[in-house]
């Protein structure tokens, strides 16, 4: 067991790093259909299969000619060529009707648009059968509504790089280049518990001093939204022993290979803190680090007798606190691993005084639009309604201990928070 540690909140994201970092380096790929595969991040760089457009097309419904011939009196037009045919070569001295995204006939370097043509409309199939000509402007630069082949993107040309998460436009190409499949880096799969006897599920009927269990709906749905895949293993009992035999279970339980466990509750300084109580003798470190909400903090590799070494973080039981430190330390991580969009950060004008506890980064809940923040409830780290409404963290430094209404705060945008 190693003496508590004292942190700052730069080293504590660094701890997270160190031991989170190198796990999802690891987590493997998988392939997925594509519309599966949106929000997932792409395993390897993407080469195109195939040039893009595959060969030169029209940009507009119109007549396919060569330049050379424009400008010597009425063309005798040919049979149409629409999109999805191949086209047979232009003669010299003819026009052929092209529709958009039809490919050009060999022989045609130019397209003029129909509205451009007299008449400005194609001639029936009895028309050109008769000898329909057509009148056509005198010149016309070579290419002009030509998509060249490989305009979009050339074959072999890199089309999207590792570590991209793949959304709408991503997917879009890669089932343009007429990809079926991609492959993706395989979500992490996180063991998820609550500790606590006071805690019951949603659903569930309160008994005297109960509440229901929060922290792990919040925790699920911010892992998932965050690109992981969600085990929960629910509120572990407060006994030391019953709380190891359930926390071997459930590592055993399932397809076993947890990349990270993460645990609310039981760390700090009470008679029943039991994850503390035990994790300390198996590889965990527990300490403070200089925020507020969230102080109290766990981590390292939990080495369970029986159990493969996992990465364990154990996050304080306060809802509020196990959210803002999800926020502060383990997505940062879980963005870079997965591409995942960072939060941002910015400033905005405070429309209230603020106070803060010196020596500690603190973290106030806030609404943010059109460039100002309102602090929304109290410092508390029990108020969820106020987290809940609010769409912005408000960073106090270590260094401040008090920002009046009118100053320029330090924001942390989280927005819904997925
Ligand atoms: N003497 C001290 N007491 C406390 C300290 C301290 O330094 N000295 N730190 C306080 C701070 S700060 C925090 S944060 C909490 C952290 O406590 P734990 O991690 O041990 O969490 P619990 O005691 O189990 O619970 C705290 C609080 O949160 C509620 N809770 C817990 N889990 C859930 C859940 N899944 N859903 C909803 N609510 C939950 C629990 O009922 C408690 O009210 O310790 C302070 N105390
Ligand atoms: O860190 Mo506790 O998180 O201040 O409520």
């Amino acid at each position: 067991m190693r003496p508590p540690f004292r942190r700052s909140v730069r080293e504590h994201l660094e701890a997270i790093e160190d031991l989170l970092a190198p796990v999802l380096r690891d987590a493997g790929s998988e392939p997925s259909e594509l519309v599966q595969a949106l929000g997932r991040t792409l395993a390897h760089d993407l080469l195109a299969p195939r040039a893009l457009p595959p060969w030169d097309n029209s940009q507009m419904d119109g007549y396919a000619v060569h330049t050379g011939d424009l400008g010597s009196g009425a063309l005798r037009v040919v049979a149409p060529i629409a999109a999805g045919q191949a086209a047979a070569a232009l003669v010299r001295g003819t026009a052929a009707p092209i529709m958009t995204g039809a490919p050009m006939p060999e022989g045609a370097n130019t397209v003029i648009p129909v509205e451009a043509a007299n008449p400005d409309r194609f001639p029936t199939v009895a028309e050109v059968a008769d000898g329909f000509t057509v009148v056509l402007p005198d010149s016309s630069p070579v290419g002009n509504y030509v998509r060249a082949r490989g305009s979009d993107i050339a074959e072999g040309a890199l089309v999207l790089e590792a570590g991209t998460r793949l959304g709408p436009t991503a997917l879009g190409i890669v089932a343009g280049l007429g990809l079926a499949e991609v492959q993706v880096q395989s979500r992490p799969r996180v063991l998820l518990l609550s500790t606590g006897d006071e805690l019951v599920a949603p659903g569930g009927e309160l008994g005297p001093g109960q509440i229901h269990d929060a922290n792990t709906t919040l925790l699920h749905a911010a892992l998932t939204g965050a690109g992981c895949q969600v085990a929960v293993a629910g509120v572990l009992d407060d006994s030391p022993e019953q709380f190891t035999t359930s926390l071997r279970a459930a590592l055993m339980a399932g397809d076993r290979n947890y990349h990270l466990v993460l645990s609310s509750g039981g760390i700090s300084k009470g008679a029943f803190d039991v994850v503390k109580a035990v994790l300390s003798t198996h590889g965990i470190d527990f300490g403070s680090v200089a925020m507020q909400p969230g102080g109290p903090q766990g981590s390292g590799t939990l080495a369970l007798p029986g159990c493969s070494p996992v990465a364990f973080i154990a996050l304080p039981g306060n809802p509020v606190s196990a959210y803002v430190s999800f926020e502060m330390f383990i997505r940062p991580v879980l963005a870079m691993a997965l591409g995942l969009p960072e939060r941002v950060l910015a400033t905005a004008t405070l429309t209230e005084d603020l106070d803060s506890v010196p020596g500690k980064l603190q973290v106030r809940r806030g609404s943010y639009a059109h460039g100002t923040v309102a602090p929304v409830g109290g410092a508390s780290s029990h108020l969820l309604a106020a987290l809940a409404a609010s769409n912005a963290f408000i960073l106090l430094d270590e260094e401040t201990t008090t920002l009046p209404a009118g100053s320029r705060a330090d924001i942390m945008i989280i927005g819904d928070g997925s």
